[in-house]
Formats: structure tokens, C-alpha cells, sequence
């Protein structure tokens, strides 16, 4: 790489934003893990001195081994981390994408919490040349506890940089026409392939999102409005009646009241009015995670069966889905606009290898 910052070619990256997931599923990566998760004052507000306390004395201590070997029943052979392996399936496609039509776009995959670390992916596409920076979270909905973590985390890595980039973000794509109908493409794709008579789907629908607690809603954060329209989009792009489909809220953690309707309470009480065969899907996780795997696929659907019902399809994430990959492109260029997206000429190089020599010239 030319140290001349001047010489170098300037280039465009789309850098992909995700949470993050344990190195291992034992108990020792899960709490180093789950500290630096937990310890973000964006995702806990309690007071830092108390939750100090309750974090370390209580939660990780009991919660790490809990996890942990929840993360051991869904984690993939050879692949690791079903989170982490989908996420970097993705950043590649999207990457291949941008190839196959003719651009010089760098990708890249950071995670908020864990590895590969925002500050690594962002010094690695410096690197290589980055001048500009498009920060799209793979977190269709946005919450401060997520998308805005992420972009804190992109902001305090540039704010040590003398040289910063030109910088756009994604701030969510709940709503996005691409989005919908690869969501939409991955419900009919479950239900054509389980060959259910006549394009069976179940009695009732169910899209599971990730909870929040209720007071972020009440403080001013938009994510259970979004959550609420992609459902409502989705529901209506399968040609449902507003009775066949329900919105729900997961993985509620702690004592507070969280989004309602809870995911498990509503699965028990379809099961015990009679609902048969449940579809079950959750639009809010473009990639399949312990959340979606074990919490969904595993626990809920035992809920389901020991309350009478019959027939459990859990339908998996958007993962590497092509149409999914293809509204990530969507997404993408419609932030991209006006941007470079191609390595410059020859022309282009040497006109600017000639700028550099003058300059330098002239200081020296
Ligand atoms: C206060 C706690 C939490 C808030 C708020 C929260 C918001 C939130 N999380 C996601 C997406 C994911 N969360 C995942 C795991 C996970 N989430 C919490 C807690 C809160 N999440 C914990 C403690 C954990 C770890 C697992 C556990 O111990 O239960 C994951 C999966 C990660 C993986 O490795 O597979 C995802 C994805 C969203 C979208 C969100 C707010 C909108
Ligand atoms: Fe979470
Ligand atoms: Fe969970």
C-alpha cells in the first residue's frame, strides 16, 4: 500500500452493522461476552453504580452457564456462531454483488459487541483506501439499543482518525418494498416447500420481534411503530386477513414491563383456544441467532405442543435468502446515490499522482 495518502485510489465501502455473538459456547466466552454487551448504557439504562452491582454479583454469574449452554444446542458444526456465519454470508454476497454489476465497493462486517470489531473493520477498510463510508445495521427496525449502539461505537473509532471519511448511515428500512418482499419470498417459500394442502399455512401467523422494555417506547424510541408497520406490510403482502396474523415481542429480559404481546404467553393461549398448525417467523432478525433458534424454534414450540397444539412450523431468517441479498443492494444504492462507486482511471490516478508531486514540491 502507497503511504501517500494522495496517491491512493479513493474508494466507496458499505460496512454491514451487527450485534455480535460469544467466540465460544461455553461459559467463559458468554460472560466476556455478555459484560461488554450489558455494560452499553444504551441497552441498560439503570444507574451505572447499581447495575455495577447487579451485573457482576448477580446476572453474569448465573446467566453465563445458562446461556452458554443454550448456545451449545444451536451452534452450527464447523460453522461456529449461526449469528456470526450468516452475517459474514451476507457482507460476501453483498460484496459478489456489487462486483457481478461492475463496482468497486468495499464490504465489510463489523459487530457492536465481540468480533470482528467495529474498530478493526474500520481500520482494515482504511487500509484499503476508504473515502467514503455508508454504515447500513442489519437491524431492519432501528432502536437506540441497537442501531444507535452501532453508530456510537462507528463514531468513536472515527473521532481518533485524522483523516475521516465522508459518512452516510442507514437509519432503518423497516418499511423497504425489497425488504417486504424478501420477507415475503421466505414465507412462501416455507409454506410452498412443507407442501401443506393447497399452499397450507397454518391457522395463524406469528411474527416474533425482538422486546424492548416498554418505558423505551414511552421515551421516545420508534422501533415498536416499525415493528407494527413491517408486520402489517408483510401480513398484507401474504394476502392475510388482519385476524390471521399476529405481531408479538421475545426474549423480554428482566423484571419490567417489556413490549406486549409477549411471544410465549401468546403462543400458550392460541394453543389452548384451538389453533392448530402455527406459523411462526420473525422479520426482525435478518439472520437466524440463538434468539431465533433456541428461543423460537426450540422453546416456543414446545410451549405450543404441550398446550394442544399440533402442527409448529418455525420459518427460518431471511440468512442468505437471494432476494434478501438483493434488497440489501437496494438499500444500499439508494444511499450510495451520487457516490463513486468504481476505482477511478488510470487518468484519473495519474492526474492525481501529478497534484500530490507539486504539493509535495511546494512544501518541500
Ligand atoms: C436489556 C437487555 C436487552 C435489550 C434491550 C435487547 C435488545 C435487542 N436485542 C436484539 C437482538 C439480539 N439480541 C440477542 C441476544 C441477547 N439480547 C439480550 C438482551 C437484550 N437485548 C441478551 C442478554 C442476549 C444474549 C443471549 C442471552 O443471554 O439471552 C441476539 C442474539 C445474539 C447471538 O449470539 O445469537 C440478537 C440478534 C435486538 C434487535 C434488540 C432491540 C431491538
Ligand atoms: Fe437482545
Ligand atoms: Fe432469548
Amino acid at each position: 500500500m502507497n503511504q501517500n495518502p494522495h496517491l491512493r485510489p479513493t474508494k466507496t465501502a458499505v460496512l454491514l452493522l451487527n450485534l455480535g455473538t460469544p467466540s465460544a459456547p461455553t461459559p467463559k466466552a458468554v460472560r466476556v461476552y455478555l459484560k461488554e454487551f450489558l455494560s452499553d448504557p444504551r441497552v441498560v439504562e439503570i444507574p451505572r453504580i447499581i447495575w455495577w452491582f447487579i451485573l457482576n454479583g448477580i446476572i453474569l454469574p448465573i446467566r453465563s452457564s445458562q446461556s452458554a449452554k443454550k448456545y451449545a444446542s444451536i451452534w452450527l458444526p464447523q460453522l461456529g456462531s449461526p449469528l456470526m456465519h450468516y452475517s459474514r454470508l451476507q457482507a460476501k454476497e453483498l460484496g459478489e454483488k456489487f462486483a457481478n454489476e461492475g463496482h468497486t465497493v468495499l464490504v465489510d462486517l463489523a459487530m457492536r459487541y465481540g468480533k470482528p470489531s467495529t474498530q478493526e473493520a474500520l481500520e482494515s477498510l482504511k487500509e484499503q483506501g476508504m473515502e467514503r463510508l455508508l454504515l447500513l445495521p442489519l437491524y431492519p427496525q432501528y432502536s437506540a439499543t441497537t442501531t444507535a449502539s452501532s453508530f456510537d461505537e462507528v463514531f468513536r473509532v472515527l473521532s481518533t482518525w485524522r483523516s475521516q471519511p465522508e459518512l452516510r448511515s442507514v437509519k432503518y428500512y423497516h418499511d423497504n418494498p425489497a425488504y417486504i418482499s424478501a420477507l415475503r419470498d421466505q414465507v412462501i417459500s416455507a409454506w410452498d416447500k412443507d407442501g401443506y394442502p393447497d399452499f397450507a399455512r397454518g391457522d395463524r401467523f406469528v411474527m416474533s420481534f425482538h422486546g424492548l422494555p416498554k418505558r423505551n417506547l414511552m421515551k421516545g424510541d420508534p422501533y415498536h411503530c416499525e415493528c407494527l408497520k413491517t408486520g402489517r406490510l408483510l401480513g398484507e403482502s401474504l394476502g392475510l386477513e388482519s385476524g390471521q396474523y399476529i405481531v408479538t415481542f421475545q426474549s423480554r429480559f428482566g423484571k419490567a414491563e417489556w413490549l406486549k404481546p409477549y411471544t410465549a404467553p401468546t403462543i400458550e393461549k392460541l394453543a389452548k383456544e384451538g389453533c392448530q398448525r402455527l406459523d411462526i417467523f420473525c422479520p426482525g432478525f435478518p439472520a437466524d441467532c440463538l434468539e431465533t433458534l433456541e428461543e423460537i424454534a426450540m422453546e416456543a414450540k414446545e410451549i405450543f405442543l404441550d398446550h394442544g397444539g399440533n402442527d409448529y412450523r418455525y420459518i427460518p431468517c431471511l440468512n442468505s435468502n437471494p432476494k434478501w441479498i438483493e434488497a440489501l443492494g437496494d438499500i444500499a444504492y439508494q444511499h450510495l446515490l451520487g457516490w463513486n462507486l468504481g476505482t477511478e482511471s488510470k487518468e484519473e490516478l495519474a492526474q492525481r499522482a501529478t497534484r500530490a508531486d507539486v504539493a509535495e514540491k511546494s512544501i518541500t
